[in-house]
């Protein structure tokens, strides 16, 4: 395991928060975006003119209570599913003026994904199930930076076994290794950790955090988890499909105070 695993995860933090600080270019921005879902009676807003900033280099969790708009906001940031009006931002690529077919290149070329069921291919291995967004997009891994990635993660003697071989905590981090391999411009988690003991799930939390603190990666992830969140740099609080407040430098009881308040309010407004 690489040394800087030992850091706490609020020390390390520390080093990318005073980081991206500095470093202020936008890896991802949503501006005005809206989400509506049916028609008349059933129409339900899922989105209501969001607008948002993901830094680059940053950590940031989104948060808020069932039915916010969270798995929303992140699709159609990650270009997983349309929007219905307002725009979205990959680094200089405006997502609303792509055909279908650039939108899957741009998925697969700018970001990285990883969701709760590890959404690995039975049939490879771990390390071909790493380097299989590369294989399909016909680009050659750089073989150092994913030895560094399968170092991180503490994978290197679980490599040539198949996903069934495998412990949960184990296929999530062939996920996080596969997400990270092709050093994407931002990479997307949708409760990453939600199918993880704990125990696992501090582990790759960490690596995320670390991935952000050593390679410079943007991470956003979605989380019900208040320690999962507190691995971010910056919290950001959905609330029926808008954006109520946001917390930098997270800690796990700062984050659950807050979401105690939301509900709080909820139930007497
Ligand atoms: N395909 C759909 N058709 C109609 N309504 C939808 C659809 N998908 C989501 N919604 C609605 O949009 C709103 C936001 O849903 P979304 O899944 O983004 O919330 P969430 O905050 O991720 O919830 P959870 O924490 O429960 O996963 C909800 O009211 C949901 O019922």
């Amino acid at each position: 395991m690489v040394e800087s695993l030992r850091i706490s995860h609020q020390e390390s933090r520390h080093v990318t928060t005073t980081t991206a600080h500095r470093a202020t270019a936008v890896a991802a921005r949503a501006m005005e975006l809206s989400k509506v879902y049916g028609h008349g009676e059933t129409q339900v807003v899922a989105l209501d003119r969001v607008t948002v900033d993901f830094r680059q280099g940053e950590f940031t969790a989104i948060m808020g209570p069932s039915g916010s708009g969270k798995s929303t906001l992140m699709h159609c940031v990650a270009g997983l599913d349309s929007f219905s009006s307002g725009s979205v931002r990959i680094g200089e690529t405006e997502l609303g003026s792509l055909k279908d077919k650039q939108l899957t290149q741009l998925r697969r070329d700018k970001i990285g994904f990883i969701f709760q069921a590890f959404n690995l291919l039975p049939t490879l291995t771990g390390l071909e199930n790493i380097t299989l967004p590369m294989d399909i997009a016909g680009r050659k891994p750089d073989k150092q930076w994913v030895e560094r990635v399968i170092d991180m993660v503490g994978l290197s003697g679980r490599l040539h076994h198949r996903p069934a071989q495998l412990s949960g905590g184990q296929q999530q981090r062939v996920a996080v290794a596969r997400a990270l391999a092709s050093q994407p411009e931002i990479i997307f988690g949708d409760e990453p950790t939600g199918n993880l003991d704990s125990r696992s799930g501090a582990e790759v939390l960490g690596f995320l955090r670390n991935s952000v603190r050593e390679l410079g990666q943007t991470v956003v992830m979605v989380t019900h988890d208040p320690v999962a969140a507190s691995y971010a740099d910056r919290v950001v609080f959905l609330a029926d499909g808008r954006i109520v407040d946001e917390m930098l430098a997270p800690t796990a009881d700062g984050v659950l105070d807050r979401m105690k308040a939301f509900d709080a309010k909820g139930r007497t407004s």
